[in-house]
């Protein structure tokens, strides 16, 4: 029996499936159930964003239950919980080990970190009730920890946006033209997408003005439609950026002061996107990448001499690869192609007619010395243990390690 799939079906899968093959997840149906739910909340939102202009047509998005009208509640988390309600994610809320948000979906054990809620995010209310609980023990052996960073971008139970503004066709058709494109909205799905463009803000900015002060605050991140900017760190001029090109998403990233100052270098048009939608929105989607790979970047020794914003380039360029025991990553006399941070596990490194000369685990980086020194692979590695590693290509080695070279190359094992 053939089955047809309506192309909204189609679309869903697709997504779903791009989402596996870059997660490769250890867990495949906590993965789907994360994803799934992360999902939900995001088309969710969208509608909950356009619900007074649903109203007006007179069309109930959330109805409300008989649950919710019982308890007694203050007019504002009424209208809260109305929404809510429908919101309710099982395998979130009841769920005290799952975080949907840090690493995309995967649940593996070594890339949890459940992430603290800041104060302006935090979940209001958490009734408890509406959906059916998921057995406490669900997920129980996957290790949590508390960063200081704040990166729960996903918790869309009480969020609204508060810039939500249809866009005109003429201004619709002027986003996908300039910023269509941008690495931003690709990632997006369509509903998200929409909520995003939605949500941005047009600014006209003057040649000469400053947009962005380093050490203030975040508030919003920026994409250029049109006009140049130059950016400066400690009065340095360390970058310059054109159309197409987007800033201001370290700050709100990282909550964190503004990393550099940002100068208008000729008369320009911005999209401006505030802070909580940029964070409930892109962090989990366009900035996945940064937010799965930050733990890792600042805790490596190596990396120490990089900045926040070196670590976030870094980030965009790694991609991930798991090894089971036995196999072989690296081999001697192969042409070098990569370089390799290991994000968990154990490797041995060993020499044709010397055996093991030299064991890595957790954190230790290998692959440099073909890349530094134009060489055939010196070494064979080979995983001890089910091993996780970061991969960046030969070209992001040269472009992206800055100043972590010299201290690779004066740690280079064969200059010894
Ligand atoms: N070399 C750089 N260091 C820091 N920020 C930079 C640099 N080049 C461009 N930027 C951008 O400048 C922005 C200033 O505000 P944010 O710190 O929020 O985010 C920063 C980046 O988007």
């Amino acid at each position: 029996m053939v089955f047809s799939l309506s192309k909204e079906s189609q679309a869903e899968l697709q997504l779903f499936q791009n989402e596996i093959a870059a997660a490769n997840p250890s867990d495949l149906l906590q993965f789907s159930a994360n994803y799934f739910n992360q999902r939900l909340e995001q088309q969710r939102a969208f509608l909950k964003a356009r619900e007074p202009e649903f109203r007006a047509k007179n069309i109930v998005l959330f109805p409300e239950t008989d649950e919710s009208l019982s308890r007694p509640q203050s007019a504002q988390s009424q209208s809260r919980s109305r929404s809510s309600v429908m919101f309710k994610s099982p395998f979130v809320n009841e769920d005290p080990h799952s975080n949907v948000f840090k690493n995309g979906f995967d649940m593996d054990p070594h890339e949890q970190d459940a992430h603290q809620l800041s104060q302006d995010e935090q979940p209001h209310g958490g009734e408890k009730g509406s959906t059916p609980p998921l057995p406490m023990h669900f997920n129980a052996q996957r290790r949590t920890s508390v960063s200081g960073e704040t990166l729960q971008p996903n918790n869309f139970d009480d969020w609204t946006p508060d810039h939500y503004k249809e866009k005109s066709e003429q201004q619709l058709e002027r986003l996908e033209k300039s910023i269509g494109n941008n690495f931003l909205f690709n990632k997006l799905d369509s509903d998200s997408k929409r909520l995003v463009i939605n949500c941005l803000e047009e600014k006209s900015v003057r040649n000469g003005s400053t947009i962005i002060k380093q050490g203030d605050q975040g508030d919003y991140f920026y994409v250029v439609e049109q006009g140049t900017v130059d950016f400066y760190v400690n009065d340095n001029k360390v970058n310059s950026s054109g159309p197409g090109s987007s800033f201001g998403e370290l700050a709100l990233m990282y909550n964190s002061p503004r990393a550099a100052t940002v100068v208008a270098t000729s008369d320009c048009l911005l999209w401006a996107l505030d802070r909580l939608t940029f964070r409930k929105i892109l962090l989990g989607s366009s900035f996945k990448k940064r937010l799965m790979y930050d733990d890792l970047l600042k805790t490596m020794p190596v990396l120490k001499s990089l900045t926040t914003y070196d670590r976030a380039k870094l980030a965009d360029a790694l991609d991930t690869k798991i090894y089971q025991p036995g196999e072989t990553i690296i081999r001697e006399g192969d042409q070098g192609e990569n370089f390799y941070l290991i994000e968990y596990g154990a490797v041995d490194v060993s020499k044709e007619g010397q055996g093991v000369i030299n064991k890595l685990k957790d954190h230790d980086y290998f692959g440099e010395v073909a890349l530094l020194n134009d060489l055939p692979r010196q070494a064979t590695v080979t995983a001890t243990k089910r091993t996780k590693v970061a991969t960046l290509g030969k070209s992001g080695f040269q472009r992206l390690l800055g100043p972590a070279v010299d201290v690779l190359k004066l740690n280079d094992p064969t200059r010894h």
